[in-house]
């Protein structure tokens, strides 16, 4: 039998093929990744050093294709460990921490595009941005809790994974935990429906042991009784012994008109900061930031023409650019400010109030299930996408006027019975799943917060 270290490019070429990867995704996340060495069953890859802030992403993402490909190829089964190249480069002394480093990154549930040097500072977020450096560089000395709010899409999420992903770099041992207000709920609701004790105990060990406790959309927690309980206990864990507290909300608590005397006191102990919606000029930065992955020169026009006409969310500014690129793809011609105009036109309509569309449900719900846009309207059938794919079918139905016809075309070239079927499929389930009515109720206030 040949090694895997002989077979390598092959393993990566089949994982490719196998997987349908994009060639961007493929060179991006994969062709770097190394050999290193096989050990009691398990294989340990190469990251190249400059893709620390992706560990925990190549992780999630390729650890069971390449488990998968090499256990099938070699006919023995194998685990996977991926190390970064740095840490094995240094001596013996300090690769004492680096085990742990790994660990903690994996567990800490940050997306490694959410960075703050991926992060445009504008005069909106300013204040935020500032707020978010200084308790980075001390995590529970500089202000705790920091409370980040504002409207949707407008970089909450991103400025707190940011924060996650600078104290891990400059304390590789601390534990950091970033989670969704639904996924703490969840959670909870799991421990206390399972009536056992001892899930009870694994989620307050869980929470209350870490060091940086980001929770994001906290406004989701107030008001539902044992979640909001558990989560008043942790912050006063946490709190008491210094611990780092990173919360936000699309208002500050003193708006917030269910939130009790005592979380709103608590959340005003240490700093609040507001993001508000970018200007011009902090709009036209982020779309050329946006731009800088894609691989052919966008007119200046083109940007002007989305940041004048969408203004108050920077997730559909991403979605109208990405719309555009998908339609100049797909249709085989370059961006011009008519291709530009004819992509979004059913975002941006000159002169009617501004409606909800399907790009923009898929954009909303591609990132609260953690996939690509791309895959959501891909023909891919692997069961991670099917779910988000007919959440979108079912939210296009029930908040835009688009036909069953429609909504298959922008899903890629789906027939009208598919749709059918998701949006059933969606509608049967949420009567008995809480998780994912839950899920899809979210979704729908980020995609109309009216
Ligand atoms: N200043 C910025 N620079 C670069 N990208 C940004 C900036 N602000 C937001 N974004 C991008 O906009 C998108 C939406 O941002 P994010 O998810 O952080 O918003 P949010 O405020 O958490 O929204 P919500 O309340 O709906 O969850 C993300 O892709 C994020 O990377």
């Amino acid at each position: 039998m040949d090694s895997i270290k002989e077979n390598w490019e092959l393993i990566k070429q089949t994982i490719k093929k196998e997987y349908d990867l994009s060639n961007i995704s493929y060179n991006t996340w994969v062709a770097n990744l190394n050999f290193y060495s096989v050990e009691n069953d398990v294989v340990t890859i190469l990251i190249p050093s400059d893709q620390a802030h992706a560990l925990s992403y190549i992780t999630n993402k390729y650890k069971s294709y390449f488990q998968v490909t090499i256990t099938e190829m070699m006919d023995h089964e194998y685990d996977i460990s991926f190390i970064l190249e740095k840490d094995v480069d240094e001596n013996e002394d300090s690769m004492a921490l680096k085990p742990q480093y790994n660990i903690n990154y994996e567990k800490a549930n940050l997306n490694p595009k959410y960075r703050f040097d991926t992060f445009v500072v504008g005069s909106n977020n300013k204040f935020a941005h500032s707020a978010s450096l200084a308790v980075a560089e001390s995590p529970g000395e500089a202000y705790n809790p920091l409370y980040l709010y504002g409207g949707a899409g407008l970089g909450k999420t991103h400025l707190m994974h940011s924060i996650g992903h600078f104290i891990l770099n400059q304390n590789p041992n601390m534990k950091v935990l970033y989670v969704t207000s639904e996924q703490f709920t969840n959670e909870v609701i799991e421990s206390i429906r399972s009536g056992n004790a001892a899930a009870m105990t694994k989620l307050r060990e869980k929470y209350r042991t870490v060091d940086v406790l980001l929770i994001d959309d906290v406004q989701f927690i107030i008001g539902k009784e044992s979640t909001q309980e558990e989560f008043f206990h942790t912050f006063n864990v946490l709190h008491a012994s210094g611990k780092q507290i990173i919360l936000s909300s699309d208002k500050p608590p003193k708006e917030m008109e269910t939130l009790e005397e005592r979380f709103r006191s608590r959340f005003e102990w240490g700093l609040i900061a507001d993001i508000q919606p970018p200007d011009y000029e902090t709009r036209m930065a982020i779309l050329k930031k946006n731009a800088e992955s894609y691989s052919k020169e966008v007119d200046n026009e083109i940007f002007k023409y989305i940041a004048t006409n969408i203004k108050s969310n920077i997730r559909e500014l991403e979605g109208a650019f990405n719309k555009i690129i998908a339609f100049s793809k797909l249709n085989n011609v370059d961006i011009t400010l008519d291709i530009a105009e004819e992509a979004l036109k059913d975002i941006i309509y000159p002169d009617k109030p501004k409606e909800i569309s399907p790009s923009f449900i898929i954009n909303v719900v591609s990132e609260q299930f953690g996939v690509n846009a791309e895959d959501i309207t891909s023909k891919k059938r692997n069961s991670e996408f099917v779910e988000p794919r007919q959440v979108v079918m079912y939210l296009c139905r029930s908040m835009t006027d688009t036909s069953y016809q429609n909504i298959g075309k922008i899903l890629g070239k789906k027939d009208h019975t598919t749709i059918i079927h998701g949006v059933n499929k969606i509608t049967e389930e949420i009567k008995t799943n809480e998780e994912l009515k839950n899920k899809i109720e979210i979704i729908r206030k980020k995609i109309n917060p009216s």
